[in-house]
C-alpha cells in the first residue's frame, strides 16, 4: 500500500483531489508530496511493537519494524519469559522441598537438588525460543524487521543512522523502558545489579538484599527463598508491595515474606550501596529514614538486586530535539495514543507512542493492546483502550493478581460519586480444588457497584490467580454485573469456584 513518488514539481493543492485521502501529506512540508517508504513505520520490537505489527498486517497496511537489533525487547528477553522461567524452576523446587505438605499427601522424597546452570538455561533457552517465535510471525506476516534504531525528526520520517532516512505515513514509538537505578547506588552487574543481569542467575547468593517491594522485588524474592537464599526486602515507602490493594498486601506479606523468614524494612531508603567482590567483600547497603532522611542502618550482604522501578527508554529518541516534551522521559499520549508536544498539549500529526514508554500501566498485555488500538486509529476507527479492565498478576507462589480499583480508590470514587460501595471476599480454604493440591492459603475480592452490580475492582491472593483474574477482567470489560456472573455456571471441581463464591456473596448467595 505505499506510494510511489507522484510528482515532485507539482503542488500538493494541485494533486489532492488525484490521491486517495490517507496519502495526502497534512504537515509543514506539504508543499511537496511525498510517497513514504511504508504506511506505518513501528520503532522498538518489544511485544508492544510487535503487537502493534501484526495488526497492522492484518489491516493490509505496509508495514516496518526498526528493531535496534533487540528483537522481542524486554518482555522477551530480560522480562516475563526468562523471569517465569526462573520462577517455574524454583517453584518445582520449593514444591519438592517442602517435606510437611509432601507427607500431608503422602509423599516423600529423598531430598531436591538443582543444578544453577541446568535452571539458568532453562531460561535462556525459553528465552530464545519466544524469541525465534515473535520473529517467525513477523516474516510470515510481512512484516519488514529491520535491526536499526530509529531516530524521530519530523513527521513521518526517522533517521535510521549513517545519513539515511525512512518515511512512513504513520510512526509509532515503542521504545519501551530500561531499569531505572537510584542515585548512589553502584551497579557493577555482579553483587549489585538490576533485573537485566539477575535474570541470568549468574549464583544464587547466601543473602540478598532486594531493594523495592514492587512486582520485580517479590519475584526475586520468591525465586531466591526457593533456591535456598536469605532475603531482606528493603521499601522507601511506608507500605510494602505499594500497588497491591491494601487487604492483599497484608496477605501477601504473610504468605511471601514472613512464612518465608523474608526480614523487610519500610519506610527506609536504600541512599548508597557499594558493590562486593563474590566470596571476597561484601556489597554495602547504607538507608536512611525515608522521612527525617537520617541514617538508620548499614547491611553487609552477598548480593543486592535493585528493583526499584523502570523508566521510559527515550532519551536517545530526538524527542527533544523536535520540539516534544516529555517529563521524566515518559511520551505524552492522548486516549488515542497520539503523542502530543507537552503534558495536555497539541497532537503531534501521525505520531503515537505504546507501551512502556508513555508510563501508562508497565506491562506487556497492555503495550500490545495499545499497539493494536493506535493500529485502530491509524485506519479511521477510533478506539480507546480501557485500562481499567486490564488485569495484571505477580508469579509468585501463590499468586497475585488484579484489575481495576483496589479497596482505597473503590471508596474514594464511591463518596466522589455518591454511590455504596459493596465488597465481597471468598476463600481458597473452602475450595475442594485448593484443598486437593494443599493450597487453601489465599482470598479473592470484589468490589463493586451496590446501585449497577457492576465490578469495580477484584483483587486475588492465591494458587494460579493470574488465571482466575482474567474471567473478572473480561467481565468488568464486558460491564457484566455481579448478579449475572452470580448465575452463570462454573465447573466442579475448579479454582474458578473461589470467584464463583465471591460473585454470590456480592447479591447475598450462599455458594456452600
Ligand atoms: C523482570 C521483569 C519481569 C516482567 N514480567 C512481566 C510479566 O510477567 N507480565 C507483564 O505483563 N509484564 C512484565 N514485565 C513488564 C514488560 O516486560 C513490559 O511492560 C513490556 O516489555 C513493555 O513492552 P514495550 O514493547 O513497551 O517495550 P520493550 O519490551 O522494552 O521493548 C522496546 C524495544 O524497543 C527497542 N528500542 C528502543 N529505542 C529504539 C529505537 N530508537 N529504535 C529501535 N528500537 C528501539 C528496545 O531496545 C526494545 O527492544 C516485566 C518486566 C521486567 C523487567
Ligand atoms: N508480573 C508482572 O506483570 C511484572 C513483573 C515485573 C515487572 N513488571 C513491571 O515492571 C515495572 C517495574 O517493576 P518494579 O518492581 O521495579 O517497580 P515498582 O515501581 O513497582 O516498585 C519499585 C519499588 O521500589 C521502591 N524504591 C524505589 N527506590 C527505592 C530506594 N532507594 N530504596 C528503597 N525502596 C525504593 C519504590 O517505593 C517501589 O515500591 C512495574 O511497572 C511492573 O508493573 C511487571
Amino acid at each position: 500500500m505505499a506510494r510511489r513518488v507522484l510528482a515532485l514539481a507539482a503542488t500538493a493543492a494541485a494533486l489532492r483531489p488525484l490521491l486517495p485521502k490517507r496519502s495526502r501529506v497534512t504537515t509543514r512540508a506539504a508543499l511537496t508530496m511525498h510517497d513514504y517508504d511504508y504506511d506505518v513505520i513501528i520503532v522498538g520490537c518489544g511485544v508492544g511493537g510487535h503487537g502493534a505489527a501484526l495488526h497492522a498486517r492484518s489491516q493490509g497496511l505496509k508495514t516496518c519494524v526498526l528493531s535496534g537489533g533487540d528483537v522481542g525487547g524486554t518482555c522477551v528477553n530480560r522480562g516475563c519469559v526468562p523471569s517465569k522461567a526462573l520462577l517455574a524452576a524454583s517453584g518445582r523446587v520449593r514444591e519438592m522441598s517442602d517435606d510437611d505438605h509432601l507427607a500431608s499427601m503422602g509423599i516423600s522424597t529423598n531430598g531436591v537438588s538443582f543444578d544453577r546452570e541446568g535452571v539458568a538455561k532453562h531460561a535462556e533457552q525459553l528465552v530464545n525460543k519466544v524469541r525465534g517465535g515473535l520473529e517467525g510471525s513477523l516474516g510470515r506476516l510481512g512484516v519488514d524487521l529491520v535491526p536499526k534504531f530509529g531516530v524521530y525528526k519530523e513527521p513521518h520520517v526517522l533517521d535510521v543512522g549513517n545519513g539515511e532516512t525512512m518515511t512512513a505515513q504513520d510512526i509509532i514509538l515503542a521504545p519501551g523502558s530500561v531499569p531505572f537505578v537510584p542515585p548512589g547506588v553502584e551497579v557493577d552487574g555482579e553483587t549489585v545489579y538490576t533485573s537485566d543481569e539477575g535474570l541470568e542467575l549468574k549464583h544464587v547468593p547466601e543473602y540478598c538484599a532486594i531493594i523495592g517491594s514492587g512486582i520485580i522485588g517479590l519475584e526475586f524474592a520468591d525465586v531466591y527463598t526457593a533456591l535456598g537464599a536469605e532475603c531482606t526486602v528493603i521499601e522507601a515507602l511506608p507500605k510494602l508491595m505499594p500497588a497491591f490493594d491494601r487487604e492483599i498486601a497484608k496477605t501477601a506479606e504473610r504468605l511471601l515474606l514472613t512464612n518465608r523468614g523474608v526480614d523487610y524494612r519500610t519506610n527506609v531508603f536504600a541512599s548508597k550501596v557499594t558493590p562486593g567482590k563474590i566470596g571476597e567483600k561484601p556489597v554495602i547497603i547504607e538507608m536512611i529514614d525515608a522521612t527525617t532522611k537520617e541514617h538508620v542502618e548499614t547491611l553487609e550482604v552477598d548480593a543486592c538486586m535493585v528493583a526499584t522501578g523502570r523508566v521510559p527508554n527515550t532519551k536517545k529518541l530526538g524527542l527533544e530535539e523536535a520540539g516534544i516534551e516529555a517529563p521524566r522521559g515518559f511520551v505524552q499520549v492522548n486516549d488515542k495514543m497520539q503523542v502530543l508536544d507537552k503534558p495536555d498539549g497539541d497532537v503531534i500529526p501521525h505520531l503515537y507512542c505504546i507501551g512502556d514508554a508513555n508510563g501508562i500501566q508497565m506491562l506487556a498485555h497492555t503495550a500490545s493492546t495499545q499497539g493494536v488500538s493506535a493500529i485502530e486509529n491509524i485506519c479511521g476507527r477510533t478506539h480507546v483502550v480501557d485500562h481499567e479492565s486490564i488485569p495484571a498478576a505477580c508469579f509468585t507462589h501463590p499468586e497475585v493478581a488484579q484489575v481495576g480499583l483496589d479497596e482505597d480508590a473503590a471508596a474514594e470514587r464511591a463518596e466522589k460519586e455518591g454511590f455504596e460501595l459493596g465488597k465481597a471476599v471468598s476463600h481458597f480454604r473452602a475450595n475442594s480444588k485448593a484443598l486437593a493440591e494443599g493450597e487453601g492459603d489465599g482470598i479473592a475480592k470484589v468490589l463493586f457497584r451496590r446501585d449497577t452490580e457492576q465490578i469495580l475492582g477484584v483483587h486475588i491472593i492465591g494458587l494460579h490467580a493470574a488465571d482466575l483474574i482474567q474471567e473478572c477482567a473480561n467481565a468488568k470489560a464486558a460491564g457484566t454485573t455481579v448478579r449475572d456472573l452470580a448465575f452463570t455456571t462454573h465447573t466442579h471441581p475448579t479454582l474458578s469456584e473461589v470467584i464463583d463464591g465471591a460473585f454470590k456473596e456480592c447479591v447475598g448467595m450462599h455458594s456452600h
